[in-house]
């Protein structure tokens, strides 16, 4: 199981985050990567973690005020990309621009989904991985494994009837080692989750109960 920590926006010490995962991942063997806003992206991947941007813009170089290129980012260290998350959709044409632009710079790209349908859609523009998050369940105390292990299951059996090279994440309320297990256990090859860790006193204790049934 992948497990990919989205820091959003939160006010959190990307520093302290990205160093806690990386010395979890690297005691317990576990694949752990940070997200962090685009400006820290640099500093996050000097600590060794592995790094992902949040978004990247479907451009190449030119006249694009305020774009986030897929080449800036994979310059200053990220490896893969998360593309369309809820809090930042994307149209659809700007989804598959996007992909084609991380494509462009091998960053490896998880196209976020909120429910089944959307993730055959978004499997069909061919990303490494895509991602079901109920919007409703983002930032809340129980897990989307719990909550609606059916969403998961569906999501799942989307992405294979369109493209079974394309892995499924879940996410939405995951904070705990047996909800990513739960989540292995509905067919995710990994979980994104955010505020478990983003708002956590312990984030590094927080990771290693993450980790602790993979
Ligand atoms: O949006 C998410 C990860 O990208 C999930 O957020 P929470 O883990 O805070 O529910």
């Amino acid at each position: 199981m992948f497990i990919l920590v989205n820091l959003k926006a939160y006010p959190c010490d990307p520093i302290e985050v990205a160093t806690a995962a990386r010395d979890v991942a690297e005691a317990s063997g576990a694949r752990i990567a940070v997200s962090p806003q685009a400006a820290d992206i640099a500093r996050v991947a000097d600590t060794g973690v592995e790094t992902w941007a949040q978004h990247v813009s479907p451009n190449a170089h030119g006249s694009h005020t305020g774009s986030t290129l897929a080449e800036a980012v994979a310059d200053n260290g990220a490896e893969g990309t998360l593309i369309n998350h809820s809090e930042n959709r994307l149209k659809l044409a700007d989804i598959d621009g996007s992909v084609h632009a991380a494509e462009r710079t091998e960053l490896e790209t998880i196209v976020c989904a909120n429910n089944p349908a959307q993730v055959g859609a978004a499997a069909a523009l061919g990303p490494d991985a895509v991602a079901v998050e109920p919007p409703e369940l983002i930032g809340g105390d129980v897990s989307v494994s719990t909550a609606d292990p059916g969403i998961v299951e569906d999501a799942v059996a989307a992405a294979e009837a369109v493209d079974p090279a394309v892995d499924v994440f879940c996410g939405a309320g995951v904070s705990t080692g047996d909800d990513v297990v739960a989540a292995g256990d509905l067919g995710a090859a990994g979980v994104l989750l955010a505020s478990g860790v983003a708002k956590a006193d312990d984030p590094k204790a927080v990771l290693e109960d993450l980790v602790s049934g993979i």
